[in-house]
């Protein structure tokens, strides 16, 4: 009744259990060891693979009886005597030409007489030049017999250099295991032929790692062909896919081991745990599922969907349609994609994948998955607010932004209505810039409140917009009377009408000479903004910013917009809910927002999320700078308490507890850098651009270039247009310039699908987080030949990662102590992230490095401590390193391996 265990069948079969395992592994089936248990469909593949020992279970009795002496007998394709005898077999059976690469390195289960039954899928690859040779001769891996079909870019390449046995220092020679075992014909597809063993090679094959490394990557050093594994290695079995099932091979470790790591990591543990399913539709699978590249893989009907999430991962995939996420692993190879089970992939390798597997890949918009995601936590907002009744809402002020062409008065509109407001002439007026105020006025004999955004221009509203957050309800649209409607009072308005916000108009600046308000209304209707007094339904209002005139008409029209129009009611007794509109970091507050409560009322001690951001509500200000217990909705104030600066345009909420909020901030970021990791994939890197090449996406290789000084600059630019790149691609620098790599740069790289190079210079502020998002791969350097090689390397289409540096924190410093003992002690800020002693730092002036000194001593007040965080004061000293100013900025790094995508 039991199952049968591994050893158990082996022995039925005669052969060693490696053997079996290895076979069964073969064949798509990931067993872990000699014990354990095997399901009936795989005993009888198991029993299909040995079909001479099986049909003769007398064989079994044979097993222990030969001697190693009988080995040199052993005739290929007879059942193997035994497992002893396995080494001796192998090599009788290595020079034969017919073997399939399978079986590198010195273990029986290359040497079985496999040839009798290779495994349909696994026949052997289109290309096999006896190179797997597994006897003991390193020989072989010359490059030069390892026809290379298709250079493959480094990019995509898991295994790290640390993976690739012993040699010295990775060059950007290219050692990408990948490049050379590629088999021929770029996707095989289907099954069979198409097995590349490249990555096989390594996990877990003895030999495998070390020597499928060398193979070629390295070119013209095949360093470390460890003896045995010779060239064997690399074109290993795919076995080495079943990396989670159980790395079959005994000794495929070593070096290798931080390889298999690279697979067998990924897909362990889905794998462990859904052995028993895997193992239930086994007969089903292989009877209905086709096989690619060995695994067979349940398929769609061509239209079944799959819902992923921005950044999912093959195991995400693989969990949907219930198979192990190493055989997607496999698959996507075979559509010539590396990537690792856990790594987040882009949008389009999905549907390359999932077009391939019949399924119709759907990537859930950014706003479902955080519906879905708050879904989890029991909150579901839209539903909230549908359960409303009528008795439940009560009227909230309206909520205005202000838009118009630059320099047609947005800005001191704002202050003008401002200052209309009757309650500022009591409170002493409008005493801080909180990103969001609100006035007061009296309308129909009645007190109104209207809430201004105090950041003008639809750029703002844009970003907030694209954020899914719908702030405004009425769009003030300002256009100068002296200067009539121009293309961003067009944008303004294209803005606004599309989403569906209504508009007054503001025709600013009458006082003027030549002030034309009419032409205004009369330009306007060709927008369909048609004046009340034309027959339409737009309120145009001649104001004067400058003189405060048409204010209170501007305030009434707003009201009367908004009440013909908009049911401006909302329910307050709830948890609040709302937008955070502007945020920053204070000296001394710590982050502090401006949030808009858009329902229910947001109270001093609330725990409240917003965007990535959580914290507990510590105090709140109005725009006069009074505390305020409470903010109802309509009403802005500014927020304490938060842990970390949310992004305009982020929604906030309440949450039940300090826990959750944290749970669901975490789960946000964790969203957010998944979906970022995805799309970092998409963008051109240095070491995806022989690739991107290749299949025509990029002719000429945009550069920008960034330096200290322009000496530097024109160095490295007349440096990097000496390379000779060949006629195929063209390299272009689009723009160079002194300076920190500004947010510019980086908009131009995203547009040009540039590369920045940075020679001793920094991102500016919040660059480098633009740069993350929008997949911007920037580069920096302090010798220059250091980024011709990385330029040229990835012209090659050899260029390998290596390490970056990753900034970990950064602090300003305030002031300058002098210590006749520790020399100059920065007195410091940690601005951003942690610094920590004994760090890499780079002290940097106006965005240029001017030192790279370490942290030496660093001390809170009065005491030696390891590390501080952000928000808190330091000192720090920087050894010998004495050139510090009040305001430079010290960054501090670690060397981080770059993940290979
Ligand atoms: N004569 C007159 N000048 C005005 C009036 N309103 C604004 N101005 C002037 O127009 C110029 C631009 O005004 P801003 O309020 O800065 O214009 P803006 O639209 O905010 O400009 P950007 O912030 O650059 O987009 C300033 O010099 C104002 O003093 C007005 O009603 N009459």
């Amino acid at each position: 009744m039991a199952k049968p265990r591994v050893h158990e069948i082996a022995k039925e079969l005669g052969v060693s259990s490696k053997d079996l395992i290895a076979k069964l592994n073969e064949l798509g089936e990931y067993v872990k060891g000699p014990s354990s248990t095997l399901e009936a469909p795989v005993v009888r593949k198991a029993r299909d693979a040995f079909p001479a020992s099986a049909a003769k279970p007398a064989a079994k009795a044979a097993a222990p009886a030969p001697k190693p002496a009988a080995a040199p007998a052993a005739k290929p394709g007879a059942p193997k005597p035994g497992p002893k005898a396995a080494p001796a077999a192998e090599q009788v059976e290595a020079p034969e030409p017919a073997r399939k690469p399978a079986g590198p390195g010195p273990k029986p289960a290359a040497a079985k007489p496999a040839a009798q039954a290779p495994a349909s899928s696994d026949a052997a690859p289109a290309r096999k030049p006896g190179a797997p040779t597994p006897g003991p001769r390193p020989a072989a891996p010359t490059p030069s017999d390892m026809p290379r079909p298709r250079p493959r870019p480094a990019g995509n390449n898991p295994f790290s250099d640390r993976n690739a046995g012993p040699r010295p220092r990775p060059r950007p020679g290219g050692n990408n295991p990948f490049q050379s075992p590629r088999p021929q014909g770029p996707r095989p597809g289907g099954a069979g032929g198409g097995r590349p063993g490249g990555p096989g090679g390594a996990p877990g094959r003895p030999g495998g790692a070390p020597a499928g490394t060398p193979g070629r990557g390295f070119g013209p050093r095949p360093a470390g062909g460890a003896p045995g594994g010779g060239p064997g290695g690399a074109p290993g079995r795919p076995g080495g896919f079943g990396g989670p099932g159980g790395r079959p091979a005994p000794g495929g470790r070593g070096r290798g081991g931080g390889t298999a790591g690279a697979f067998g990591r990924a897909g362990g543990k889905p794998a462990r745990g859904r052995k028993s399913k895997r193992a239930k539709r086994a007969e089903y699978e292989q009877q209905a599922a086709p096989s690619i590249g060995g695994v067979q893989i349940p398929r769609g009907d061509g239209s079944t969907p799959i819902r992923l999430r921005r950044g999912a991962t093959l195991t995400d995939f693989a969990e949907k349609i219930d198979v192990n996420p190493a055989s997607l692993v496999t698959v996507l190879f075979h559509l010539g994609e590396m990537a690792t089970a856990t790594q987040s992939l882009d949008e389009d390798t999905f549907e390359a994948l999932g077009s391939e597997l019949g399924y119709v890949i759907q990537i859930v918009s950014p706003e479902d998955e955080d519906k879905e995601l708050l879904e989890d936590f029991g909150l579901d907002l839209d539903a909230e607010l549908e359960a409303e009744t009528d008795e439940d809402l009560e009227p909230r002020a309206p909520i205005v932004t202000v838009m118009g062409h630059v320099d047609h008065g947005k800005t001191r509109l704002l202050d003008s209505i401002r200052k209309a407001d009757v309650i500022s002439g009591e409170a002493g007026g409008i005493t801080q810039h909180i990103g969001a105020y609100q006035v007061h006025t009296t309308h129909e004999d009645v007190d109104r409140a209207i809430t201004f955004i105090d950041t003008p221009g639809h750029e703002a509203f844009t970003a907030m917009r694209a954020r899914g957050a719908k702030v405004t309800d009425i769009a003030i649209l300002v256009v100068a009377a002296d200067d009539g409607v121009m293309p961003q009072t067009i944008e303004a308005l294209n803005h606004a009408q599309a989403a569906n916000v209504p508009i007054v108009v503001a025709v600013n600046k009458v006082d003027k000479e030549g002030a034309n308000p009419a032409k205004i209304r009369q330009q306007l209707t060709e927008y369909n903004l048609v004046a009340e007094e034309y027959g339409g339904d737009t309120m145009f209002v001649d104001v004067s910013a400058l003189q405060g005139k048409g204010i209170d008409d501007l305030l009434e029209a707003v009201l009367l917009t908004a009440d013909a129009g908009l049911d401006l009611r909302a329910n307050p007794n709830k948890d609040a809910r709302g937008v955070a509109v502007e945020a920053h970091l204070d000296k001394g507050r710590g982050a502090v927002a401006t949030v808009l409560v858009n329902s229910g009322t947001l109270r001093v001690g609330d725990a409240i999320v917003a965007g990535t951001a959580h914290g507990r509500v510590r105090a709140m200000f109005d725009e006069h700078d009074n505390p305020v217990d409470v903010a109802t909705p309509g009403r802005p104030v500014l927020v304490i308490g938060l842990t970390s600066v949310p992004r305009a345009g982020d929604t906030f909420l309440v949450a039940d507890d300090d826990r959750t909020a944290r749970q669901i901030a975490e789960k946000r970021e964790a969203a957010e850098r998944a979906a970022q990791l995805a799309k970092r994939r998409k963008r051109i890197s240095l070491e995806d651009f022989n690739k991107a090449l290749e299949e025509g996406k990029v002719e000429t290789l945009n550069l920008i270039i960034k330096g200290d000084v322009s000496g530097a600059v024109e160095a490295l630019e007349d440096a990097l247009l000496q390379i000779d790149v060949g006629d195929e691609v063209d390299l272009r620098i689009i723009h160079r310039g002194v300076g920190a790599v500004t947010q510019n740069d980086v908009n131009l790289a995203t547009v040009d699908n540039a590369i920045i190079l940075g020679f001793n210079v920094r991102p500016a502020e919040r660059v480098q987080d633009l740069a993350d998002r929008e997949g911007v791969d920037m580069r920096f350097y302090s010798v220059i030949y250091r980024a011709l090689e990385d330029v040229e390397a990835s012209l090659k289409g050899m260029l390998k990662p290596e390490f970056e540096e990753r900034q970990v924190g950064g602090a300003e410093i305030m002031e300058i102590f002098r210590s006749s003992k520790f020399g100059n002690i920065a007195g410091c800020l940690v601005r951003t992230g942690k610094i920590t002693r004994n760090a890499k730092a780079k002290v940097v002036r106006n965005g240029v490095v001017i030192g790279e000194p370490t942290i030496d001593t660093l001390r809170r007040f009065k005491d030696d401590v390891t590390e501080v965080k952000d928000g808190f004061e330091c000192g720090i000293g920087l050894g010998k390193f004495n050139d510090i100013q009040v305001g430079d900025i010290i960054e501090t790094f670690e060397m981080v391996e770059i993940p290979r995508d």
